[in-house]
């Protein structure tokens, strides 16, 4: 089961979809009209779901192309189809197995604990029916996965191309991400890891060496680069992860930055995220400064990342089973657990999460 944000896909759908998203979690006023706006600029309609019908339709085909004879659904955690409904048809045919996939490749609250909990809510709500919840796992972080990684080698290198060639040797690299409060930050990950930034900045820095050694080898160029971090929300005076995309655009055309690469290893599409608060809003900013930009495109459903996929359950599945698969990975943290331990990512309020060791859940 592809487990992922939701989005809205008409005008009329904008406004409960904010309120599916914010309810509890105290995003200002403000903040919810200003992004409000960004979804009727694009006619109501977030890119993610046809990102994701993409990502489906490539699945299923890796799965056919192999023989891998599993059926392949999807559920979101904001809007239709919602994950306690396909949860629901997936129990009521049977299907005493699930294993999930979140449109998120690293570890934090909201890209990991959040789904986990919305997994535990909707198991809750199928035993309130009266079924028996079923099993539910998820597929360990890929972010350092070869098959999510390289993809990203080939578009920042497409995107240098895009740059005019007078500019493109002092191309400096952007590396972005969801900015999430620092106090999330810390505490992301494994407990063991958790301190300054925790696993959630240490997983995009490797991932953002990676793809920044890969193209000074296949450029011979040595591009600068740095992690910096978009879409803020929240209270002012609570602290996020910083520089902004925006002021780092500021900070290093100061530097004698020719132009910029925005690469955005946080976000497995083109969604909303990227869309907006890269292509429309850095870009303006970008433009005002009159620093050239190009943006490199996120894995979506490139078939490398769906063969990753594949690759990922056949491995999770022999794990299971007693067996010891190679577990791939790139970069210098090594595979992410299967199973999220205690004290993972944790909530600010403590709430039942599924598919961890602190699963109420089998
Ligand atoms: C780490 C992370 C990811 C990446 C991992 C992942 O993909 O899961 C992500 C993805 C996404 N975030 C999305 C949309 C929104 N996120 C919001 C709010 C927030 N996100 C946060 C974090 C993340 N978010 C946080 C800490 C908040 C603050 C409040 C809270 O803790 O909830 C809000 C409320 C308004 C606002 O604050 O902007 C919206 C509308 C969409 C859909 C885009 C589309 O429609 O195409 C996607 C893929
Ligand atoms: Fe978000």
């Amino acid at each position: 089961m592809l487990l992922s944000f939701g989005g809205p896909e008409g005008p009329d759908d904008v406004v409960p979809f904010l309120e599916n998203v914010t309810r509890g979690r105290g995003i200002p006023r403000e903040r919810l009209k200003e992004v409000g706006q960004h979804y009727f600029l694009f006619g109501g309609v977030s890119p993610i779901n046809d990102q994701n019908r993409e990502l489906l339709a490539a699945l299923r085909e890796e799965f056919a192309a192999h023989g891998t004879d599993l059926p392949v659904h999807w559920g979101n955690r904001n809007w239709a189809p919602y994950l306690t409904d396909t949860l629901r048809e997936l129990t009521a045919a049977g299907h005493r197995r699930i294993l999930t996939l979140a449109t998120s490749a690293y570890a934090s609250y909201s890209g990991c604990r959040q789904y986990r909990e919305n997994l535990a809510d909707a198991l809750a709500t199928l035993e309130g029916e009266g079924l028996t919840p079923p099993r539910v796992d998820k597929l360990r972080h890929y972010f350092n996965h070869p098959g999510f990684v390289r993809p990203m080698v080939d578009s920042t290198l497409a995107a240098l191309a895009a740059l005019p060639e007078d500019v493109r040797a002092g191309a400096h690299l952007a590396f972005t991400t969801h900015s999430i409060p620092t106090a999330a930050a810390d505490t992301s990950g494994p407990a063991e890891g958790h301190g300054d930034g925790g696993a959630y900045v240490a997983q995009h820095l490797d991932v953002a060496r990676l793809i920044a050694d890969a193209v000074r080898e296949e450029t011979g160029t040595e591009h600068p680069w740095r992690l910096v971090y978009q879409s803020r929300s929240g209270a002012p005076h609570i602290p996020w992860l910083e520089p902004d995309i925006c002021d780092h655009l500021e900070a290093v055309q100061g530097e004698g930055a020719k132009a910029v690469v925005m690469v955005p290893i946080g976000f497995v599409s083109d969604h909303m995220e990227v869309k907006y608060d890269l292509d429309t809003e850095a870009t303006a900013k970008a433009a005002e400064l009159g620093l050239p930009v190009a943006r490199a495109a996120t894995v979506g459903a490139d078939p490398r990342f769906a063969a990753a996929v594949r690759e990922l359950v056949l491995e999770r599945a022999a794990t299971e089973r007693g067996l010891a698969p190679q577990r791939c990975a790139l970069g210098a943290l090594g595979p992410s657990h299967d199973l999220c331990p205690v004290g993972c990512c944790p909530a600010r309020a403590p709430r039942p999460a599924a598919a961890g060791a602190d699963s109420p859940y089998a």
